[in-house]
């Protein structure tokens, strides 16, 4: 990405652009912004080859980002290639030996993949990891309280291997911050007992986030953001209005851990958390560059 303004076929206009979006570089100079890719934001090659050049030139821009991504679909679809069934409970994969061999296979290795050459080719230098590497994250085994539609009773779900972080350790992270190179994290993690362990990659991003004491922290899903009832877009949702929507179950499936890992991410500190529509090109950049500031702002 080795461009400058007298490159540009317009040069004046070119510079003009630039200085819109000076100050919005500048808020966010040296600071760590943690983006969340989920595998359902992943629809396209245009989508994922504009989300590598945003996060690019953010890098370019002195902006720390760190990419967690996901990959929920594409586990599915290579479990459904195996004849494997997957079950979930509560937005969680219910996780047995072979499918977290597979989702490793899919997680650190394809997508992870995929995005690290995608961003190479928007001419960033990324580097693709686990919580596996330089022992970032070690988890602990996850149960889940879900309740029972049927009966309305609550009970606890053994998820098999599904990781919760328990700690994080940041030195390669930030190493690499001091580098051009981005990192970019498949959330797959070692447990304290040494199993391998699938984590949801939305709670994966918190913990990063929290850790880092990162600045914004952004998913991008395949919604404009929380919907309420109506299907309306929510602009702006406090903790005890996102609480109450997983409660009487307006939030339900894979939005669960998306909210309830903005609100701990909140708790830890991470200053904006906003979940937003991957599905638009460029969504990263107008988020953070624009007054355009698209998708849910959760607050305290
Ligand atoms: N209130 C809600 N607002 C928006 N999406 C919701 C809501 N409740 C449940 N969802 C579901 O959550 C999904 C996003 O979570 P998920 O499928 O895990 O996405 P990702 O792969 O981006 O993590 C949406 O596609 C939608 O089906
Ligand atoms: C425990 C758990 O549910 N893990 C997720 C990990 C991938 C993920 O979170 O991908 P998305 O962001 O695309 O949903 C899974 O197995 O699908």
């Amino acid at each position: 990405m080795d461009m400058r303004v007298e490159d540009s076929t317009d040069p004046v206009l070119t510079a003009r652009l630039i200085a819109t979006a000076l100050p919005y570089m500048l808020r966010y100079d040296e600071k760590t912004v943690v983006v969340k890719f989920g595998g359902n934001a992943m629809g396209s090659e245009e989508l994922g080859k504009a989300f590598a050049e945003d996060i690019t030139l953010l890098k370019l821009a002195g902006i720390n980002p760190v990419v967690v991504h996901g990959g929920g679909p594409q586990i599915n679809a290579m479990l459904n290639r195996l004849g494997i069934k997957s079950e979930w409970a509560a937005g969680m994969r219910i996780t047995d030996k072979p499918t977290v061999e597979v989702v490793e296979m899919v997680l650190a290795g394809s997508i992870n993949k995929e995005i690290v050459q995608t961003i190479t080719e928007a001419g960033g230098r990324a580097i693709g990891l686990t919580g596996k590497d330089g022992n970032m994250v070690t988890v602990k085994r996850l149960t889940r309280k879900v309740v029972d539609p049927d009966s309305n009773i609550e009970k606890v779900v053994d998820l098999g291997f599904v990781g919760e972080p328990t700690r994080v350790r940041t030195e390669v992270l930030e190493v690499l911050a001091k580098s051009e190179i981005i990192p970019v994290l498949a959330p797959v993690c070692a447990g304290e007992d040494g199993e391998t362990y699938n984590v949801n990659a939305d709670t994966f991003a918190g913990a990063i986030a929290g850790a880092l004491g990162a600045s914004r922290l952004l998913f991008l899903t395949d919604v404009p953001g929380v919907l309420d009832r109506n299907k309306q877009l929510i602009k702006e949702l406090t903790v005890a209005e996102a609480r109450a929507m997983i409660a009487d179950g307006t939030i339900s499936g894979g939005m669960i851990p998306k909210v309830e890992t903005c609100i701990e991410a909140l708790d830890r500190g991470v200053e904006g958390v906003v979940i937003l529509d991957g599905k638009t090109p460029h969504a990263v950049l107008l988020e953070l560059f624009t007054e355009r500031g698209a998708g849910t702002l959760i607050k305290r």
